[in-house]
């Protein structure tokens, strides 16, 4: 396997330091990517990805097999249990069955029986991208929660958007289709009338809304039995959102269940974690396990910063084949590069915090359902986000963290990547590098996991667009055989739009 630092060299010209990045030729990627592509028209129904249908157009032919996938013990789509086998309630059984959810995934098999079991335990669980930890922890509260009093609140969800909490409430609809006296308070700016009680079983917020509404009295939390974290590294970190956390937690029952759900879990965050969730079960990955196989992680070196901007607009044909998400540094460069590219005649919208919520629910609304193909969005959207047909995924800016910018943001590439290749998909990844800086940086994300990078060249522009679209292609295939969106995925998708 080639080394990416001996392929490209630094934007000085120098020879690129020697931190190892290895590169995977085009076939190593491809084959990768093909032994994952296997995905099920059927489970693509399309599992609920309470984010709207897929593409539809079925142009190309592949074998598509989700159950083949779910055969392979080596997958994180694989689990020895079946629905069955976690004794839950016929309703819950008829929700996963009627969202096409064959078989567990992997997660979902090994955490169920932990969280269910009595006494109630805490649980960390950590898992890749895209392989149903959501309808892995809301199978457990739609199990603990007694809807015989839907008037009390019992379980509580917290994630670190808006939008984010909005699917969460959309699967939660999705999954509990079926329970009687379902009802869920959405804890996120603008959704809750002001100063009115809550009084529904489950409430599902970010941390900042949900401390707020704690405070007023408008939430009681005396029967709060459950209390999720989803991207549980980032609510707990101290430079993120650790402090609201904290707060929220100490205003609930000291012997509330807590589970901690995430795909990274640093290990700065998890001794922080275990003081959140004590005792708890654990499921972790290896640091080489984390990445998603389905996904290739390809990089440009653009000349310098403004050829980051032409080599984006080449790009533009391929981000169209499905959807793709720009993630960028700032709002700021979000708001130029969307009004650069529209005045060059691209249809591309932007996506970050300083929109007003309704303005946010819109515009997500619009990509879900396919009618905004290309999304430019801030770290805003980088985890959690589930739309199936996103093919494509561009690291405008490398993400960085640290003092001053300085140190690249491991977790954080992850989860942007992991907005493509959602269970069993494939997808492609392309990160531009421009200057020592970016540079340095993905190559030490490539050393830290251990993954290859392929090397676009963009002298060879036919070459470039073939490698990209031969993966694609294939993401869209498996879209393209999945049946309509279902009533429970236009009951998710408009619950994160109401
Ligand atoms: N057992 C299953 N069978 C088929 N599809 C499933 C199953 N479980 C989940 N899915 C689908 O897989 C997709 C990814 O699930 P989900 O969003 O929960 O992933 P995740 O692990 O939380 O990802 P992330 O780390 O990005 O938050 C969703 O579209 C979901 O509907």
């Amino acid at each position: 396997m080639a080394d990416l630092a001996s392929r490209i060299t630094k934007p000085d010209g120098s020879a690129a330091d020697n931190t190892p990045v290895a590169a995977a030729s085009p076939m190593e990627a491809s084959a990768n990517t093909a032994a994952d592509a296997a995905v099920s028209s059927e489970a693509q129904l399309d599992s609920a990805d309470a984010g709207g249908p897929g593409l539809l157009e079925p142009d190309y032919d592949v074998e598509v097999s989700l159950s083949a996938l779910q055969e392979n013990e080596a997958t994180p789509f694989h689990s020895a249990t079946t629905w069955e086998d976690l004794n839950l309630k016929p309703e819950l059984l008829k929700g996963l069955q009627a969202l096409n959810f064959l078989k567990p995934s992997k997660v979902q098999g090994k955490s169920l029986p932990l969280m269910l079991s009595d006494p109630p335990r805490n649980m960390l669980a950590q898992s890749q991208s895209g392989t149903g930890k959501t309808a892995a922890f809301v199978t457990a509260i739609l199990s603990r929660v007694d809807f015989s009093q839907p008037d009390k609140p019992q379980a509580l969800v917290l994630a670190p958007s808006r939008e984010l909490a909005r699917q969460i409430e959309g699967v939660i609809k999705a999954i509990g289709r079926f329970v009687e006296n379902l009802a869920i308070a959405p804890a996120v700016p603008g959704a809750l009338a002001p100063g009115e009680p809550v009084r529904m079983p489950v409430v599902v917020g970010t941390p900042g809304r949900v401390q707020d509404i704690i405070r007023r009295r408008q939430l009681d939390v005396s029967n709060l039995k459950v209390l999720v974290l989803d991207e549980a590294d980032n609510m707990l970190d101290q430079q993120g959102l650790g402090d609201q956390c904290m707060r929220v937690r100490t205003m609930l029952p000291p012997e509330i269940q807590v589970l901690l759900f995430s795909a990274t879990f640093p290990e700065k965050v998890l001794n922080y974690a275990t003081k959140f969730a004590p005792d708890a079960h654990s499921l972790k990955l290896q640091r080489s396990e984390l990445t998603v196989k389905g996904i290739s992680q390809m990089f440009i070196d653009c000349p310098n910063n403004e050829e980051k901007y032409t080599i984006l607009c080449r790009l533009y044909g391929l981000m169209t084949i499905g959807q793709s998400v720009i993630f960028v540094k700032t709002r700021e460069s979000a708001n130029i590069i969307e009004q650069r590219m529209t005045a060059d005649g691209h249809k591309v919208s932007a996506l970050h915090a300083a929109f007003e919520g309704a303005q946010r629910d819109e515009l997500l609304a619009k990509f879900r359902s396919g009618e905004n193909k290309v999304l430019i969005t801030t770290n805003v959207l980088a985890r959690g986000i589930d739309v199936s047909s996103v093919s494509m995924v561009i690291n405008y800016d490398i993400p960085m963290k640290g003092r001053s910018d300085d140190e690249p943001d491991h977790e954080t590439y992850l989860h942007r990547i992991g907005r493509t290749g959602r269970f069993g998909r494939v997808g492609v990844s392309i990160s531009f590098v421009s200057d020592k800086k970016s540079f340095q940086g993905l190559n030490k994300i490539a050393s830290h996991y251990g993954i290859d990078l392929v090397k676009l060249d963009t002298e060879d522009w036919d070459d470039a667009e073939e490698k990209v679209k031969d993966v694609i292609k294939k993401n869209r295939a498996q879209a393209s055989y999945a049946p309509s969106a279902t009533d429970s995925q236009k009951q998710a998708q408009a619950a994160s739009t109401s």
